[in-house]
């Protein structure tokens, strides 16, 4: 079996301040691993870090047993950020946003091949956005737009998946969608790293949690038991884009780790 991420005491200084402090994080071909803990507790950070997106000021990351930037097989990676960011004045596409999930798997100065545009539909169908192809994204719900950036990453046909809270701030029916998704992944044997304030529906599907509290690794395991408690309604979740919470706001089960 080969692992697909191997962090050794990954380290992350943003303007001087420790954001990942000494993180060891290995995870193989075939798991599901959900990273998951308080809002501001590195988990974003630690995905960027693992896809050498965010530099180590510490420690080393490999992808595939090569660093970041030795690492050539970007196509066995797809990687689905927290938001779509379509600038103003960019009318992408649904259908062009998935396809350039492509590039990578594309040779240079190749057009589009019958395999590109299959892959494409096929990713489209498994989202149920084939109906939308032509329209703009920005004219799509936050859920649907959510749905686009897995149907890029499901077009370029992966051995890994990094999702970074893909069910947040989405629709029942996204959510739904998303688990049905990641169930068939899972099913395929693929490798998924998933970001989550609350696993929800996608909790039975997870093979291992990893919780992090500020930039600390405070367990690696079986998911705690009190994260279903936590997707309960009533549960003290932020969201990304509203104000830093406040440390009473830390879940039950961080705190709990923080006692123990
Ligand atoms: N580019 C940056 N510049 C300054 N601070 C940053 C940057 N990126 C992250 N941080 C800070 O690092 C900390 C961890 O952020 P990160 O987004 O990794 O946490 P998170 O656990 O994913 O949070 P959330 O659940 O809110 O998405 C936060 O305090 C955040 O403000």
């Amino acid at each position: 079996m080969s692992t697909a991420f191997d962090m050794t005491a990954g380290q992350v200084t943003i303007d001087g301040r420790k954001i990942l402090r000494g993180v060891d994080l290995t995870v193989d071909d075939g798991e599901v691993v959900a990273v998951l803990g308080a809002n501001g507790s590195g988990k974003s950070t630690l995905v960027r870090a693992l896809l050498g997106v965010q530099p180590l000021s510490g420690g080393t990351t490999l992808l595939y047993g090569r660093p970041p930037a030795r690492f050539r097989e970007w196509w066995r990676i797809g990687y689905v950020p927290q938001r779509l960011s379509v600038g103003g004045g960019v009318p992408a596409t649904v259908r062009e946003v998935v396809a350039s999930g492509r590039i990578a798997r594309q040779r240079r100065g190749r057009f589009t091949s019958s395999a590109d545009r299959q892959a494409v539909a096929a990713a489209l169908n498994e989202v149920g956005l084939s109906d939308r192809a032509g329209d703009p994204v920005s004219s799509l719900s936050g859920g649907q737009q959510q749905r686009v950036l897995i149907a890029r990453a499901l077009a370029g046909e992966p051995d890994a998946f990094v999702l970074d809270e893909p069910t947040a701030g989405v629709d029942a029916g996204s959510q739904q969608m998303l688990a049905q998704t990641l169930s068939d992944l899972v099913g395929r044997g693929k490798t998924v790293v998933l970001v989550a304030h609350e696993l929800g529906p996608l909790e039975p599907l997870v093979s291992r949690a990893v919780v992090l509290n500020q930039g600390c690794k405070v367990h690696d395991g079986a998911p705690p038991t009190a994260v279903g408690a936590h997707a309960l309604p009533g549960h003290d979740h932020v969201h990304p884009h509203e104000p830093e919470p406040a440390e009473s706001s830390l879940p039950s089960w961080v705190l709990a780790q923080e006692k123990a």
